[in-house]
């Protein structure tokens, strides 16, 4: 569906000001390979600043790579950027060349614009906004909703005037769990009733999972795991997830308390470890078996999820690419 070899992109340095010294080029895409085959859920994940709007920007025509090829569908998009148009859906991260037109025109507006007639485009449009809730809304402009809404509603246009290929760049940014549920059953839908293929940039590993097929994670441009959820948790399987909240003051006074809060990652009440098996079952009967028990208001035991695979690469990223 779509093969990216060797891409480079580099930023150029901005100029120092006002005395300032100035700032170092940015290689946002450093020599990036990259596989999406047709009809898979493919994930892009990685810290702010890796490279994924980058990436999927050249990879929807919209920036030129310095060097390698993106081919889509036996296009070459370097050469050829404007093809990405008929190949491509794309749902970037901002969306001001919508925001004066209500939600019903910004999706018809969009399948006019991808070549549907007026009557095909308008029984899309009803389909989409029906599928997405959006129906009450279709007469508000997309510049007076919310944030959450103004997203979904740019997302309903991307799904209008069918793409082989959808790009969604962080689509559930801002939105709330019902509009988040909607967005995930109608990828999920496109790709079971149509074939779609579809590549997510997205922070919300743990909603994600559920749908993902396969996961690449890029760390400073570069990719440094690629492989489905499943196989990347093979990396940390020896390991569970340990959350102890704390009522109030964690009793440090306890040896087996104090030893694990050096390990631990402190969120206000909250304590996350990563343990292996014998170590989880043994902090587990150290809080809740002693004098412990009584300042814990809960806790919780999980086995790993992409997101604990995703923190266990920042620390270790060589060496990781698989297949
Ligand atoms: N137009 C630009 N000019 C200069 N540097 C840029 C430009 N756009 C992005 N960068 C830099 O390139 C790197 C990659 O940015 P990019 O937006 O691709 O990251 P990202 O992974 O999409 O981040 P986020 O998760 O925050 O959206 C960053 O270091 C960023 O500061």
């Amino acid at each position: 569906m779509c093969s990216v070899r060797g891409l480079v992109k580099t930023y150029a340095a901005a100029r120092g000001r006002r005395g300032r010294p100035a700032e170092q080029e940015v290689r946002a895409s450093d020599g990036i390979d990259l596989d999406v085959h047709r009809g898979e859920i493919f994930g892009l994940l990685g810290p702010n600043g890796a490279g994924k709007t980058t990436l999927v920007r050249q990879l929807t025509g919209l920036l030129r790579p310095d060097r390698g090829s993106v081919e889509m569908l036996g296009h070459d998009l370097v050469r050829y950027p404007d093809r990405a148009a008929r190949l491509v859906g794309y749902l970037g991260q901002q969306s001001s060349a919508l925001d004066e037109l209500t939600v019903a025109l910004a999706a018809e507006t969009t399948g006019r614009l991808r070549g549907l007639g007026l009557r095909a485009a308008r029984a899309e449009r009803d389909a989409v906004l029906d599928e997405l809730g959006l129906g009450p809304l279709a007469a508000r402009p997309l510049k007076k909703l919310s944030g959450g809404q103004r997203r979904l509603a740019c997302f309903a246009a991307t799904l209008v005037g069918d793409r082989p290929l959808l790009v969604l760049d962080e689509p559930t940014t801002g939105m709330d769990p019902v509009a988040r549920r909607a967005v995930w059953a109608a990828v999920d839908r496109r790709r079971a009733e149509r074939g779609a293929t579809v590549l997510l940039v997205t922070h919300n590993v743990i909603e994600a999972e559920t749908v993902l097929d396969r996961v690449a994670v890029l760390e400073r441009g570069r990719i440094i795991a690629c492989d489905t959820p499943a196989g990347l948790k093979e990396l940390v399987a020896d390991e569970v997830r340990l959350d102890l909240v704390w009522r109030d003051v964690p009793p440090l006074d306890v040896p087996e308390v104090a030893a694990l809060r050096d390990i631990a990652t402190e969120t206000g009440r909250r304590w996350s470890l990563r343990l292996g098996h014998a170590e989880a079952r043994a902090a587990v009967a150290a809080v809740t078996g002693g004098p412990a028990f009584a300042a814990l208001d809960d806790f919780t035991l999980a086995t790993p999820s992409l997101e604990d695979v995703y923190l266990a690469l920042g620390g270790r990223a060589e060496g990781l690419v698989k297949g």
